[in-house]
């Protein structure tokens, strides 16, 4: 089942003065299934946060649609676009944006709250993911109480607690350590394998590996994909630093 399908989706920035316009995306269509795990890849500019931002309808697109559950998010209003947000998608920062005043617990807790939903249900539901991301002892303590890694699984807790049709993430593993980017991408993995879908935008051919696909997102277009299928993860990581490897060939060869 398709939960997420972009059609020739367009993005064109226009300078304050008009005089400058920059296509940062120029006719994506992709599609995401229920339950997959989908890396997008690409070199700094090639559209990739601009793609989220659309994603996350923090910005309008300029021509195109996407459908998410069937429902063009593009064809909303402003108000309806913030409640379908809250509701179907959760998003995580390289940074984690954690509120520093709030434990553990009330980040993941404060999206509920600000969507009215039954704290006694909610609470019930962090439970498991506790479980899941490994957060049990952590949720009395505030973030400058807890390592990168432990931060970063806080906040995908708080991304999953309105149980989001998908999660978006933005280089999730950026900003931990091998150890700690490893046993997160892991996690994602687990998340993946209980159903949850999973956009993740990324620079790292490594994290890359853990997705099922591979997008390769250039000049605001993606020119290829690739699927994990039967390789192992070293297999697929091997097969993407190569497309990587060949992609900057070409890139020299027409410079
Ligand atoms: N608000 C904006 N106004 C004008 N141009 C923008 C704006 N945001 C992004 N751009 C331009 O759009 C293109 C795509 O930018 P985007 O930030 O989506 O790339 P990216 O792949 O996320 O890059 P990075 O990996 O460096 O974060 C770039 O040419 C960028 O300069």
């Amino acid at each position: 089942m398709t939960i997420l399908a972009l059609e020739n989706v367009h993005k064109v920035y226009t300078s304050r003065l008009k005089s400058q316009h920059t296509h940062a995306l120029d006719g994506v269509s992709m599609e995401l299934e229920k339950g997959e795990f989908v890396a997008i890849m690409g070199e700094s500019g090639s559209g990739k946060s601009t793609l989220l931002n659309l994603l996350a309808c923090f910005d309008d697109t300029s021509e195109g649609a996407i459908y998410i559950q069937d429902k063009n998010i593009v064809a909303m209003k402003e108000e309806e676009k913030a409640l379908y947000r809250r509701e179907h998608i959760g998003f995580v920062f390289q940074d984690f944006s954690l509120l520093d005043s709030l434990s553990a617990e009330d980040n993941i807790l404060l999206p509920c709250i600000l969507s009215q939903k039954d704290l006694k249900e909610k609470r019930k539901y962090l439970q498991k993911l506790c479980h899941t991301l490994h957060i049990e002892d952590l949720l009395k303590r505030f973030p400058y109480e807890l390592s990168g890694g432990q931060q970063q699984r806080v906040a995908i807790a708080r991304a999953l607690i309105n149980e989001p049709d998908i999660l978006l993430a933005d280089e999730p593993s950026g900003a931990l350590d091998s150890k700690s980017s490893m046993q997160l991408l892991e996690l994602l993995c687990a998340l993946q394998k209980q159903g949850q879908s999973i956009l993740m935008v990324t620079h790292s051919p490594l994290a890359a590996s853990y997705a099922q696909r591979v997008a390769f997102l250039k000049d605001g277009k993606i020119i290829q994909e690739i699927y994990s299928g039967e390789d192992n993860r070293e297999t697929f990581y091997n097969r993407i630093v190569h497309m990587l490897s060949v992609q900057e060939s070409r890139d020299l060869h027409e410079y």
